[in-house]
């Protein structure tokens, strides 16, 4: 588990990071999303210590990152993947780090395993890697000495669509065995394909956390009824806005669910009924943008 909280950094007198408190849980995937400089990475590098928060503080499974006797047990760590000396090996990459955490040789080819690092591949220098091949090693770096929590950043860069479904599939795994993942995006697809829990985070403060499903029910719905006059009627009588579409579909607030109840209620026949398109990437643009012009105007 990671706990973050009240975590504020300034730089030059300009708030980055401001007040952010969040729980990533074991067992769950965390999407931590948001646009280009909205403090994803600085949050990060202030949960591993690497920054110095102006206020507030972060746990790895209760420790701080800092108390943490042999940190690369507890917590897998990947902040930037092209940051691995150039001239080293992959396999060379990873034997420093099964000697700096103490563990056996046998892990090395089992990380390159893990993350289908071929032979030929763990002897080129990584100067020569492909930046998927860079995040493959940085995942195998961050998983060596089997940790329970897993830190990553934008780790689905550069990797193409296979790449994608592999990481995707490890993390899930890595999830479903009781570990705890955070990774940041500030790709929507992404996180939603993947992600159990959302922390949106916009001008350095979340604008929005809960489960990926939470979320998507805001997106509203939409919904073809046989009686759309009739539906509209009904959705607006319970509170609701409705927009009707040339198509004649009706476009919700209420999430799916509710507009299922309402029209039941109503002895009303429904012919589709789902989340409004965009989902997340609807919730997220809202979101975001609306911090930026707090941001602005402040
Ligand atoms: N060492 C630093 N000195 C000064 N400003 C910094 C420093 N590190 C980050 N910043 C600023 O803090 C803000 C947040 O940056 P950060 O890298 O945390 O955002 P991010 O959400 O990770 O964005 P991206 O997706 O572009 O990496 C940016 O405006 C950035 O310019």
């Amino acid at each position: 588990m990671i706990t973050v909280d009240s975590l504020s950094k300034k730089y030059g007198g300009r708030t980055v990071v401001d007040n952010i408190s969040f729980t990533a849980r074991a067992g769950r995937v965390t999407g931590f999303l948001g646009p280009n400089g909205a403090g994803k990475s600085t949050s990060m590098r202030m949960m591993v210590g690497l920054t110095r928060p102006n206020s507030g503080n972060a746990t790895i499974s209760g420790r701080r990152f800092a108390d943490l006797p042999n940190p690369g047990l507890e917590v897998g760590v990947m902040l930037d993947a092209s940051a691995q000396h150039a001239g080293r090996t992959g396999r060379e990459v990873l034997t420093l780090a099964q000697q700096m955490i103490g563990l056996p040789t046998r892990r090395v080819e089992e990380a390159l395993d893990l993350v289908s690092l071929t032979e030929t591949d763990a002897n080129r220098r990584v100067g020569g890697y492909s930046l998927g091949m860079r995040q493959r090693l940085g995942i195998a770096v961050a998983l060596i000495g089997r940790p329970s929590v897993l830190i990553l950043d934008e780790p689905a860069n550069g990797l193409d669509p296979a790449g994608i479904r592999w990481m995707r599939d490890l993390l899930r795994d890595y999830a479903d065995d009781g570990g705890t993942v955070l990774l940041s995006s500030h790709l929507l697809h992404e996180i939603e394909v993947i992600a159990d829990d959302i922390v949106m985070i916009g001008g350095g403060r979340i604008v929005s956390q809960g489960s990926l499903a939470e979320l998507l029910r805001a997106a509203g719905s939409i919904v073809r009824a046989q009686d759309p006059d009739a539906l509209e009627r009904a959705l607006s009588g319970s509170g609701f806005v409705t927009t009707r579409s040339e198509d004649g579909s009706l476009r919700s607030d209420a999430d799916p669910t509710t507009v299922g109840l309402v029209a039941r209620e109503s002895y009303l026949a429904l012919i589709e009924l789902r989340t409004a398109e965009g989902g997340l990437e609807d919730v997220f643009l809202q979101l975001t943008s609306d911090t930026e012009r707090e941001g602005r105007a402040a």
